[in-house]
């Protein structure tokens, strides 16, 4: 199996200071002689920041916008890099996109085979977040979409704390404590100088169950996993199931399992199915050119804190 790309997801409100960052992780890389892939979704038709990034392997998506999902825009450009020889890949969204659309992507069957998502860092411009916060200054589509950037965090960094007060940096804090889980580290720093160990630790947690062996949990090389908030589950599937009842095996998860997403092969008709879980509802449909692809049939679970013994329950069930 060829290796898979690491990628960091970079998010944060427009000026939040997400450029900064991400030169400084590139600064980084090249002195260890890694080749990064970057991913920019910038809004409007032309990127401005261009001149910053010469040379680099980078590639824009340039439709971001608060009302439309960029999400077919970004499987294309990752196909582009299947495949290419890169050994990072960091995604800036927008400062309007909303990360989960992001992750979305990174977790399904078809790329997880190729990247692995290590972290979702988002950026808060201390100075400014109250204002956008405020009720009376911001449109509840921007309040929503700050919640979103804060609460799809591994890591905050809490940047330009320069331009604040200690008093303004406690009603901050306390504002953002509302949103966070109390597991998601807050680095507080000016210019984006968060040291890279921080940067870059991988914080998004997979497990992969293999075919073999039915319930063995295989860990991402981890070895401290129990303090770890496992948040996707892959369980990889070749015989066929049956709908009724993987559906009713999702909804007994529904504590844990939010969303659940694959490619299955059912046992009541032949062929390859992509499936969606969302809001308790299963929507399934035939993947036409499937002989044409390199399909693997697995099963994706996301949530919170997924709990190993119920997914190899799970497993079984589908037998
Ligand atoms: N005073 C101050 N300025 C900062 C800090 N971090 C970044 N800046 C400046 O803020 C501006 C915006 O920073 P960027 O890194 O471009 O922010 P961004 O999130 O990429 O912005 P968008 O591309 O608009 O989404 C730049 O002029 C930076 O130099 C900081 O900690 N303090």
């Amino acid at each position: 199996m060829t290796k898979k790309v690491p990628v960091y997801v970079i998010s944060g409100f427009l000026g939040s200071g997400k450029t900064t960052v991400l030169l400084n992780m590139l600064e980084h890389f090249k002195q260890q002689k890694k080749i990064p892939g970057i991913i920019l979704n910038e809004l409007g038709d032309e990127n401005v920041e261009d001149h910053l990034f010469k040379g680099e392997k980078i590639v824009e998506l340039l439709n971001g916008c608060i009302c439309c999902t960029i999400q077919e825009d970004l499987k294309t450009t990752l196909d582009q890099y299947i495949g290419q020889e890169i050994d990072v890949l960091i995604i800036e969204g927008t400062g309007v996109a909303n990360p989960l659309e992001i992750k979305e992507v990174l977790l399904t069957p078809a790329y997880m085979q190729h990247f692995e998502l290590q972290s979702m860092i988002s950026l808060v411009d201390a100075s400014h977040y109250l204002e956008y916060q405020s009720f009376f200054s911001s449109s509840k589509e921007i309040r929503g979409l700050l919640k979103e950037q804060v609460t799809s965090a591994h890591l905050l960094v809490l940047n330009k704390m320069d331009l604040i007060s200690e008093k303004e940096l406690i009603k901050v804090e306390s504002k953002l404590a509302d949103q966070l889980e109390d597991h998601v580290p807050v680095y507080r720093t000016s210019f984006g100088a968060v040291p890279l160990e921080i940067l870059l630790e991988k914080r998004m947690h997979v497990v992969e169950v293999e075919e073999e062996g039915a319930g063995e949990i295989h860990h991402d090389g981890e070895h401290h996993h129990h303090h770890h908030h496992i948040e996707a589950v892959k369980i990889n599937m070749i015989e066929p199931i049956n709908t009724v009842v993987l559906e009713s095996e999702l909804k007994k998860l529904s504590k844990q399992v939010i969303r659940s997403k694959g490619i299955v092969l059912l046992e009541e008709t032949p062929g390859l199915y992509e499936f969606q879980y969302a809001a308790s509802t299963l929507v399934l449909n035939k993947i036409e050119d499937s002989e044409n692809k390199e399909y693997k049939p697995s099963i994706i679970l996301i949530g919170k804190e997924i709990d190993e013994k119920k997914v190899a329950k799970f497993r079984e069930a589908l037998k």
